[in-house]
């Protein structure tokens, strides 16, 4: 019995109208099953309800099939990139398309649960937000959960480095992610590979994703250049001025950020300000993890060859350090989850003095960019954000509370802005350090939530010294 299908168009040939169907893909542009979207467009399935992380951006990515009108429902864990206009986000608000955001971490775990046999399960995650309206909450030991239904699917597809007739695929690099709990959640998994080899090439011990998941395999037929990083972000030199004065450029206070990170200390990086953190921690024993799959990371560096499998989840190109290791998302969330990771970086929309972050959605959208943010949170690691005083508006985003849907409540640490650095204690931060050229008190001026401030308050220097 062989697997293999003879082109990407006869293995989607059969996808009805109406089916739901589970796309695997990271950020704007990576390993995205191209030639399968492609062929699913061509064949023209209407009525689709879409299951992805997101639905990248430009040429042969998932986003080709909302714009072919195929859509009727998307459930995402990233609807929209901060700033930047998003065609799943206009559907949705003229109610063409029905969307549902879902954290990431809990989005593999649910297709994960339908390939299991579960039907359901508790999560801590999304508890004390808009996501968790309507759920049922239960506690276990004193500490609420979330019951998050499994999400089974008719159609995955996956795209695999290597596969045989049998169906077992290998995976290459950080490239893993999504796809073996989305083709386990699916009835029909369709496998998009750069080589189909003799069964028995695949040693093993390299099998990602056994043959008893997949049903069909194809060899791509559509390659396509990768995007490098995030789109649309301020250049890493820039700096706003505050009563005509220059605070740091945001290169400076991530500078600052990475000294606060332990030293033999597991970190995750967020996207926005805190990726440029990684810079100011290559020469340091810090295993930085991505929630794509990767462990033991370091971006690649200036004359680094960029591999298309290796990239860290901001969409930048990494190279492994000796140590390090590469799963799935399953994996990665388990990391995340169980409060194994010493320091979380994230940037933010606005900040509590309570601690309550807001990070993922902003008036006007109708999701926004979860990403990994919320599962990251649920471990109880120590949570920095790294964010400018002021938005480009001049609004302050250390506020009394939070207009903007949480992220989680009560969960920020510490705060690095441009300005200042700031430690929580209970319901308020201590203003600790002030940048050079301000006082105190221009700082309160700026700062809307109320401010405890230390005896001995200092100037923040981007070259301070690793505690
Ligand atoms: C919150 C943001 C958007 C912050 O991004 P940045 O750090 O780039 O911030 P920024 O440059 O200051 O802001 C980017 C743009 O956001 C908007 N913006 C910022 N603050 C705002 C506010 N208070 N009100 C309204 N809009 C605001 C503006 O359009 C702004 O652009 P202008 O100022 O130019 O107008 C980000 O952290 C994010 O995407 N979060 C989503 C959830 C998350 O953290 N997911 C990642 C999990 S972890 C992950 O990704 C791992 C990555 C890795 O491992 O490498
Ligand atoms: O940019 C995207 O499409 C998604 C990026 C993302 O999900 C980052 C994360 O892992 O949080």
């Amino acid at each position: 019995m062989t697997k293999i299908f003879a082109s990407p168009e006869a293995a989607v040939a059969d996808i009805p109208n109406g089916a739901s169907v589970a796309i695997a893909g990271f950020g704007v542009g990576h390993s995205y099953p191209n030639s399968l979207v492609i062929a699913l467009k061509d064949q023209g399935a209407r009525d689709l309800c879409l299951v992805a992380n997101s639905l990248g951006a430009g040429e042969y990515r998932p986003e080709l099939l909302l714009e072919n009108g195929q859509v009727s429902k998307v459930v995402l864990s990233f609807s929209a990139r901060p700033g930047l206009p998003s065609l799943v986000e206009q559907r949705a608000a003229s109610g063409d398309v029905q969307l549902e955001m879902v954290p990431q971490g809990i989005l593999v775990e649910r297709l994960r649960a339908a390939g299991a046999g579960l039907p359901a399960f508790y999560s801590p995650v999304t508890v004390g937000t808009p996501l968790a309206k309507g759920k049922e909450l239960r506690e276990f030991d004193g500490k609420a959960y979330v019951l998050e239904h499994a999400l089974p699917v008719d159609y995955a597809l996956v795209r695999g480095y290597r596969a045989d007739a049998s169906g077992n695929v290998e995976f290459r690099g950080s490239s893993m992610h999504f796809h073996p709990s989305f083709a386990k959640g699916a009835r029909v998994a369709i496998v998009e590979v750069e080589e189909i080899v003799e069964v028995g090439t695949i040693p093993p011990e390299r099998v990602g994703l056994p043959g008893i998941f997949v049903a069909r395999v194809v060899l791509a037929t559509k390659k396509v250049a990768i995007p490098k990083g995030a789109l649309g972000r301020r250049a890493p030199d820039t700096r706003r001025e505050y009563f005509g004065k220059p605070a740091l450029s945001r290169l400076e206070f991530a500078q600052r950020a990475a000294a606060l990170l332990p030293e033999h200390g597991y970190v995750n990086l967020g996207s926005g300000l805190p990726t440029l953190v990684a810079s100011h921690v290559s020469g340091r024993s810090i295993t930085l993890h991505a929630e794509n799959g990767a462990l033991g990371y370091e971006l690649l560096g200036e004359d680094g060859v960029p591999d298309p499998d290796f990239f860290d989840a901001a969409g930048g190109f990494i190279d492994m350090r000796p140590g390090g290791a590469l799963f799935d998302s399953v994996v990665s969330f388990e990391v995340a989850r169980s409060g194994k990771l010493s320091a979380v970086l994230l940037g933010a929309y606005q900040v509590a003095q309570n601690g309550d972050l807001a990070n993922w959605s902003v008036p006007g959208q109708v999701g926004g960019g979860i990403g990994g943010a919320m599962d990251l949170i649920a471990g109880a690691s120590k949570l920095i954000i790294v964010m400018e005083h002021s938005d480009s508006k001049g609004r302050s985003k250390l506020v009394r509370e939070c207009q903007y849907p949480l992220t989680a409540p009560q969960c920020v640490d510490v705060i690095v802005t441009d300005l200042a650095l700031l430690v929580r204690r209970g319901n308020r931060f201590v203003l600790e350090e002030i940048a050079p050229g301000f006082s105190v008190e221009e700082i309160q001026q700026l700062t809307d939530m109320e401010l405890l401030v230390a005896d001995d308050v200092r100037i923040m220097r981007p070259d301070t010294k690793p505690v």
